[in-house]
């Protein structure tokens, strides 16, 4: 098999003197998959490779192979020749992970070096500045950084210059306090994804820039996004992070130019280090979305201020996305997620049980990891309902009573498609309310339950986002969605009669979806 040490000495023979003089402090560093990752001094010469070279070395790198080879270009300031310092005391080359109860958290040397043992030594990205200690102590808060503005060097500080209160930037963030990185179990579906975006975390706009994480509904996307947010929230003091769905830019887009205030959403997207953009896919034949994302893109990227995307689909099957974007995505590191394994299940599943205080014993954890294969947000829903049952029944939870829950919650057989408006139908004819009901403004008792338990039902039985359930809602927000999510959660637990409209409701759902 080609070694990438091997295939890059062709790169540098196979290529004119006038190009190979830019990789001469150039490394690579490893082939994941069909990503060789190759670092390089400064942006600059980055800009170079991913603009000028990417042709001549994506083919070169692909005859060697015999397969298609991407690249991804990586900056690690300790290439550059002029700022290497013999005397200096050695920089950890790889900072600790973050550390939490025990999971296994591996560095991203350790993820990037797994596909391919033979690649040569990785060093991930170094800044000039003292690397940053990153919860070194598990327990004690993390020593913040200076301003991400003077911590980056190309990154703007503040605008009045100082940090902003936590507060105002948390919320400007939208980040959901709970996905962060120490809630996301690491196993081989999702390992590379996760070592990516912990670099992306480390180094903004210097490891991989654009990140772009794909794969199917509920893999953990959204929870990796946020969790780059957090933590370079934690690392870099009054960095600006924002997380964004495809589908709030694009009515934040519309509304904008409704409104006349273009200028205001320029700012909101452009004066930010670090943006999150979640399911890139619904800018699909959104032709004027696209175009202005284009440019918050090209002036984020310019600035070098990090991107993190998500989509469902790999960049390439994004069809109905304009060329010019599909191939700005590429110039960054591609990861997927793919469903887990049972392991990861099962321990996806504990570390649930453990934040959200529930009791289950491993069996019945197995027992439902075995049950639940492809979806984690419909794994956590298993487990959820299964603790709400025996809390009600002030039972234990035990496997009897999880394979009572379980069986009408994953019938046999293939799985059936169910849809919003299944769901709405089926709920409206159970309470006796009709779908404009569901729609409409009434905050009656009755009403603002059933609305919330097909809001629910939509986010655990459907693929469909947030803002797209809202919608379907009459045009509701998605915070509204989340909230009514969290609210029947915690009513099943509470409520026999709410668990058991749950229950019914799905048994009806799932029946109806079978009949079609
Ligand atoms: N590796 C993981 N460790 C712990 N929890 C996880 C992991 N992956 C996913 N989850 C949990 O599963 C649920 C669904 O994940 P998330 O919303 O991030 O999926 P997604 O890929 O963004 O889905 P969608 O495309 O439908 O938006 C969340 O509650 C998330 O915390």
């Amino acid at each position: 098999m080609t070694d990438l040490g091997d295939a890059w000495t062709r790169v540098l023979a196979g290529l004119p003197p006038n190009q190979r003089a830019w990789l001469t402090n150039s490394r690579p560093v490893t082939l994941h998959e069909s990503t060789a990752i190759v670092a390089v001094p400064d942006d600059f010469t980055r800009g170079q490779l991913e603009t000028r070279l990417r042709p001549d070395l994506e083919r070169i790198l692909s005859e060697s192979f015999g397969r298609d080879i991407r690249i991804a270009v990586t900056v690690d300031p300790s290439l550059d020749p002029e700022l290497r310092e013999p005397q200096a005391p050695p920089q950890p080359v790889v900072r600790e992970p973050l550390r939490t109860d025990g999971a296994y958290q591996p560095t991203i040397q350790s993820a990037l070096s797994q596909p391919d043992n033979n690649a040569p030594q990785f060093s991930p990205p170094q800044r000039q500045e003292p690397a940053p200690q990153h919860y070194e102590q598990p327990r004690g808060p993390a020593p913040r950084q200076q301003p991400f503005g003077h911590q980056l060097g190309s990154v703007a500080p503040p605008p009045n210059g100082m940090p902003q209160p936590a507060t105002e930037a948390q919320g400007e963030a939208r980040l959901n306090p709970k996905y962060t990185f120490e809630t996301f179990v690491i196993g081989s579906s999702n390992r590379f994804a996760h070592a990516a975006a912990v670099a992306v975390a480390e180094a903004p706009g210097k490891a991989y820039n654009p990140q772009l994480i794909y794969g199917d509904s509920g893999l953990g996307k959204t929870h990796l996004l946020h969790a780059i947010g957090h933590y370079v929230r934690s690392l870099y003091t009054g960095a600006r992070v924002r997380y964004v769905s495809s589908e709030e830019f694009t009515n934040d887009f519309i509304n904008a130019i409704r409104d006349d205030k273009a200028s205001q959403f320029q700012r909101r997207y452009r004066d930010v280090d670090v943006l999150l953009i979640d399911d890139i896919q619904f800018l699909e034949g959104k032709i004027q979305t696209q175009e202005e994302f284009f440019h918050t893109f090209n002036t984020l990227h310019n600035a070098n201020k990090q991107i993190v995307i998500s989509s469902d689909r790999a960049p390439k099957r994004l069809e109905a996305l304009e060329d010019r974007l599909r191939n700005r995505f590429e110039w960054g590191l591609i990861t997927d997620i793919q469903p887990p394994d049972l392991e990861t299940r099962i321990a996806i599943l504990r570390k649930k049980a453990a934040t959200e205080r529930l009791t289950a014993p491993p069996e019945v954890l197995e027992f439902i990891a075995s049950k639940v294969q492809t979806n984690i947000r419909e794994l956590e829903g298993a487990l959820i309902r299964v603790t709400a049952f025996a809390s009600l029944n002030r039972q234990p939870v035990d496997l009897s009573l999880a394979e009572i829950v379980l069986k009408d919650l994953i019938p046999e057989g293939s799985k059936p498609e169910v849809t919003a408006s299944m769901i709405m139908g089926q709920t409206a004819s159970y309470f006796g309310l009709s779908i404009d009901d569901l729609c409409g403004s009434s905050r009656s008792r009755v009403l603002v339950t059933a609305r919330q338990i097909a809001m629910y039902l939509c986010r655990e039985l459907t693929d469909l986002s947030l803002p797209k359930i809202g919608q379907q809602f009459g045009g509701r927000d998605h915070t509204t969605v989340m909230h009514a999510e969290r609210k029947i959660r915690q009513l099943m637990s509470e409520r026999r009669s709410v668990f058991n409209q749950v229950t019914e409701l799905t048994n009806r759902i799932k029946h109806q979806a079978k009949q079609q």
